[in-house]
């Protein structure tokens, strides 16, 4: 049941409108999320490097700067309280013979600007001894030891689900069509859901932050997608690395990156290439051959034997190239969170309290609620338990005996539980960020149908209406017999 009136409307459900929710959800406020898409976490916060950064690479004087190092500091205690994936692997900049290795002194004094702690430049002796399998070229790296890796997506929906569950509201697809505006002040907001009115709207609508300003008349926030292609690897493999590695930046970019993922994955990329459509998310021969060749520089050993995907993600990128957070000059009440790329995951929480902070400025009153709840009850994670702990769930309940993903081991109870949860899954593409269903080895090939027809039955509609991800990505155009097990009659 939606209220007549909301003191703050958040649009998007990415990283940074999750942050922010969860910010605002400690104090007596009202208020609601609005997403477009079917789950949070959809666009630019799904698809990027995975990485919480120490904070050295943005200068000082830019929004990024600041906010990366306080972030980075902040996320420790967050992913604690709320039960979410992360390791603190740290963080190497590795210069090779050729490069200018001037770059990493430059680097280290922006860091210690930026207050970032415990860097170090490390010696070809010292990167031997801690990635065997890197290049003898490598001869001299910062070492960053506060950088991290984390899951986007589940710290994403960790924020939001902490924030509903201290009040706030959420409304998945649900798209912001107008804002509306009376003597200059925000009133509230037209969606395709109908109207609902807030004294305050954040826009944190990433790659369509620009367009949702421009709907009270901000022209000068301008965003260029920027895209970056990845391959991603099995954990089963016979590769490892132990930190999150980059090459010397390039002026835009910080450059193909090898990294493992908290699951365990081998993740290398990106590119960082402009392009026109803010949807466009195909991977290309030429990216991919970019990415790979980057990543041997680094590695030779390096194969694509036990890579299972590629994928692209799109940055949000202002023409500021920074992050564009403040109240609008001309309208009260209006306040941007926009152009927020790299390094926008390692930020979030101070994104969220300088959010905070600009509302109260702008006249919101802050008052902290006295039940705050500060944590996430963790959610049973087969892929990484042992057999005797999965027997010991299954004992509990039997559907935890059922696997249905083998490549990740997971099983039905995990996948109900994902579709029934505070923020439901409603998708394929929900259920295997949640639980891992389909991010294995065979992509889904084998729990895919599994998967649609548990969607189906739990949600109460044919498997010809279960979607991948959002608009019209529907997976079964028409049943045969017995295809999806036992509910698949010929139509
Ligand atoms: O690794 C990245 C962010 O975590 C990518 O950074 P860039 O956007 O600077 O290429």
């Amino acid at each position: 049941m939606s209220k007549d009136k909301y003191d703050v409307i958040i649009v998007g459900a990415g990283v940074s409108g999750c942050a922010v929710a969860w910010k605002l959800a400690r104090y007596n406020l009202d208020i609601l999320i609005l997403e477009k898409a079917p789950d949070v976490a959809t666009g630019t916060t799904k698809a990027n490097t995975a990485i919480i950064h120490a904070g050295y690479n943005a200068d000082p004087e830019k929004q990024k700067g600041r906010l990366n190092k306080k972030g980075n500091v902040q996320i420790k205690d967050i992913v604690e309280d709320l039960s979410v994936p992360f390791e603190q692997i740290g963080s190497l900049v590795v210069g090779m013979e050729d490069d200018d290795l001037s770059v990493i002194d430059e680097l280290l004094e922006k860091g210690k600007e930026n207050g970032v702690e415990g860097l170090e430049i490390v010696d070809k002796e010292w990167l031997q001894k801690e990635e065997p399998h890197l290049s003898d070229k490598a001869v001299r790296a910062l070492w960053a030891p506060t950088a991290g890796i984390i899951t986007p997506w589940e710290f994403a929906l960790a924020l939001a689900e902490n924030a509903v569950a201290n009040g706030a509201e959420i409304m998945l697809e649900t798209e912001v069509q107008d804002v509306y505006t009376e003597d200059g002040k925000v009133t509230g907001v037209k969606t395709n859901q109908g109207d609902f009115a807030a004294d305050y709207v954040i826009n944190a609508a990433g790659l369509y932050a620009d367009d949702v300003a421009r709907m009270v008349g901000i022209e000068k926030i301008d965003i260029h997608p920027r895209k970056g292609e990845y391959y991603i690897y099995d954990h089963a493999k016979d590769f490892e690395i132990n930190h999150v590695l980059f090459p010397i930046p390039t002026k835009i970019s910080k450059g193909i990156v090898c990294t493992k993922t908290v699951e365990d994955n081998l993740l290398i990329g990106p590119t960082s290439d402009f392009v026109d459509s803010k949807e466009d998310l195909a991977t290309t021969r030429e990216g991919l051959d970019h990415v790979f060749n980057g990543a041997k520089k680094m590695f030779p050993d390096l194969t694509l034997k036990d890579s299972i995907r590629v994928f692209a993600g799109l940055r949000a990128a202002d023409t500021t190239e920074d992050f564009v957070i403040e109240a609008a000059e001309d309208v009260a009440g209006f306040v941007n969170v926009a152009g927020i790329q790299s390094p926008g995951l390692s930020s979030a929480p101070a994104v969220a309290d300088l959010v905070a902070e600009i509302l109260e400025n702008e006249g919101l009153t802050l008052e902290e609620k006295e039940d705050i709840i500060e944590t996430r009850e963790e959610p049973a994670r087969f892929y990484e338990i042992s057999n005797e702990e999965r027997a010991a769930y299954a004992e509990e309940d039997k559907e935890y005996g059922q696997i249905i993903c083998r490549c990740e081991t997971v099983s039905l109870k995990e996948i109900k539980d994902a579709i029934n949860g505070p923020i439901p899954a409603r998708t394929v593409n929900a259920v295997k960020r949640r639980t891992r269903a389909g991010a294995g080895r065979c992509q889904g090939g084998f729990c895919g149908p599994r998967v649609t027809q548990i969607i189906a039955d739990e949600l109460g509609i044919d498997t010809t209406e279960v979607r991948l991800e959002k608009d019209n990505s529907k997976i079964v155009e028409h049943k045969i017999k017995g295809l999806l097990g036992s509910q698949g009659d010929a139509e």
